[in-house]
């Protein structure tokens, strides 16, 4: 067997609209949203095992081994399969947690895109999406790899087109939990469902923003900071913000201007996922 180490990225993503247009009997939210990747984010490496074990080297503080995305989707996918191999898997963090960039998510979508590779188990995209879902909503659009128009709770995906602009991405200095922004009763979820014509004539917003900001005041005075820059957006549930730049030196500028206290990050839009614009180029 090739024992070769296969490291792939795993891309953060950005919501550049969300808009809450119901909530499912389950407590599920339906939601419209426009998902697009970012050229950054964590590498896993992953090195093949004939003994069946799947091990993950790398602890990530906060996180339960066994909650892990990477080993619940790893674990996941040779069930499902059934193959024989196993996996040394090692995680290189750089995505901040309850950033609402999808680091897990996408995680949990390197692993099971890397390891269909390696393990040459040809689920196939589509189960592969499918096996992502039980992880989490997020994972669906990760494993598919190109921007997408998204709705239901996530998962119904259509492929989009958009502009590839310069990302100033800021890191308030706060996790955000999904679920309890989800379960605040403040929270609006009748929004008129939208088309996708509509949106790119006339944007769209995020609902989740009033909670945030009345809940993280560290989210409400970065939001006011960046304003003073660019139009700032919210991703997902929070807490990254993010203003769209012609091109990389314009991000860079107002990066340079904020405090040197605050994270941030400046990376390019992706219609594709720089996961599958490399394993493209490979194959
Ligand atoms: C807000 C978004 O990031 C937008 O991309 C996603 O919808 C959230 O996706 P995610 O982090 O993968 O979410 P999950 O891990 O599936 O769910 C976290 C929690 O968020 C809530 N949740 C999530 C997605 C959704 N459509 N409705 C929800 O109500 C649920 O309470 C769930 O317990
Ligand atoms: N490999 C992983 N990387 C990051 N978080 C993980 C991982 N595995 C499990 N988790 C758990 O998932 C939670 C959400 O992590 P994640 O980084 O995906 O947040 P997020 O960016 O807000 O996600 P989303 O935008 O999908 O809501 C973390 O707080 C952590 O408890």
């Amino acid at each position: 067997m090739n024992r070769a180490t296969l490291s792939l990225p795993a891309p953060a993503k950005l919501n550049l609209f969300l808009h809450i247009t119901g909530r499912r009997a389950d407590g599920y939210h339906l939601l419209q949203t426009l998902f697009q990747f970012l050229d950054h984010g964590d590498t896993l490496h992953f090195t093949p095992r004939e003994d069946g074990q799947i091990r993950l080297l790398t602890e990530l503080p906060g996180v339960a081994a066994e909650d892990n995305l990477i080993l619940r989707a790893a674990r996941r996918l040779q069930q499902v399969s059934g193959t024989r191999l196993g996996a040394d898997i090692v995680l290189d963090k750089r995505l901040p947690m309850g950033g609402g960039i999808g680091g897990g998510s996408s995680d949990a979508a390197t692993t099971l895109v890397g390891l269909d590779h390696l393990w040459q188990t040809d689920l196939g995209e589509d189960r592969l999406a499918a096996l992502g879902l039980e992880l989490g909503a997020d994972v669906p659009v990760f494993v598919r790899g190109r921007a997408a128009w998204a709705e239901g709770v996530g998962e119904q995906l259509t492929p989009v087109e958009v502009d590839e602009p310069w990302y100033l991405v800021v890191v308030p200095p706060c996790h955000v939990s999904t679920a309890e922004i989800f379960s605040d009763e403040r929270l609006t979820r009748d929004t008129t469902p939208i088309t996708l014509a509509a949106f790119r004539e006339h944007g769209g917003r995020n609902d989740c923003l009033p909670v945030v900001t009345a809940r993280y005041p560290e989210i409400r005075n970065t939001l006011i900071l960046l304003n003073k820059f660019c139009e700032a957006k919210m991703t997902g549930t929070g807490s990254c913000l993010f203003g769209a730049f012609p091109n990389e030196r314009e991000a860079d500028k107002v990066r340079a201007r904020l405090p040197a206290t605050l994270q941030a990050f400046v990376a390019k839009g992706c219609n594709t996922s720089p996961l599958h614009a490399l394993l493209n180029k490979a194959t």
